[in-house]
């Protein structure tokens, strides 16, 4: 098993994770503003967590596999500093609650940061990739700038070397962790349906 047949054999939940109203409103340019910026508010603070779930995969990972989850966690501190200085031309807090969907999201990392480095690296890989396919087409302004990151090639390589890395591991994973990888990518593209939905239903 590897992360691309993954993606084929469960091929419905990638593509609902990876395409969604939300996704075509962007590119249509008819997306409101209150949906976009619950979106920041909501993923600013499952950043945080994905932050320490990215800790926890470089925590297990092999020394090999250092210096491509070190630049992501470059990349992290980035976006980071991306959601505040985009929230304050907003106009919007980053103190806000989660909301049920980032909140279960969140759990889920949680839960899973102390299972095998093979599950850690593909769902690692998932999370990242979703942006990648979700910002593959051109959006309408604003939010062909607000989602450059996660549309350009930079980002795109660096998916591609999770990807590697995550491949490697699951070559030498044992069935029962395989299964277990294939278990929880499955859960993952819920969540990624459900956070975008709970961004869509933001009203004005
Ligand atoms: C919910 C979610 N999933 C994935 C990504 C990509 N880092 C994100 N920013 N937010």
């Amino acid at each position: 098993m590897n992360c691309q047949q993954l993606t084929v054999t469960h091929k419905q939940a990638w593509h609902s994770a990876t395409n969604h109203p939300f996704l075509l409103d962007c590119r249509s340019g008819n997306l409101q503003p209150a949906q976009f910026n619950r979106w920041l508010e909501q993923d600013y603070l499952f950043g945080i967590e994905f932050t320490r779930f990215f800790a926890a995969t470089l925590q297990a990972a092999p020394p090999n596999h250092f210096d491509i989850l070190l630049s992501g966690l470059t990349g992290i501190k980035a976006e980071l500093c991306w959601f505040h200085t985009t929230a304050k031309e907003r106009n919007l807090s980053l103190h806000n609650a989660l909301l049920p969907a980032g909140e279960e999201y969140c759990r889920f990392l949680i839960a899973l940061s102390h299972r095998p480095y093979p599950v850690l690296a593909t769902i690692l890989w998932g999370i990242e990739s979703t942006y990648s396919v979700a910002c593959r087409e051109p959006m309408a302004s604003p939010y062909d700038q607000l989602f450059s990151y996660c549309a350009s090639d930079t980002f795109k390589d660096y998916v591609h070397q999770l990807e590697q890395i995550a491949d490697e591991a699951l070559t030498s994973a044992t069935e029962e962790t395989q299964s277990e990888t294939e278990a929880e990518f499955l859960i993952m593209c819920r969540h990624e349906k459900a956070f975008w939905q709970m961004a869509y239903e933001a009203v004005a």
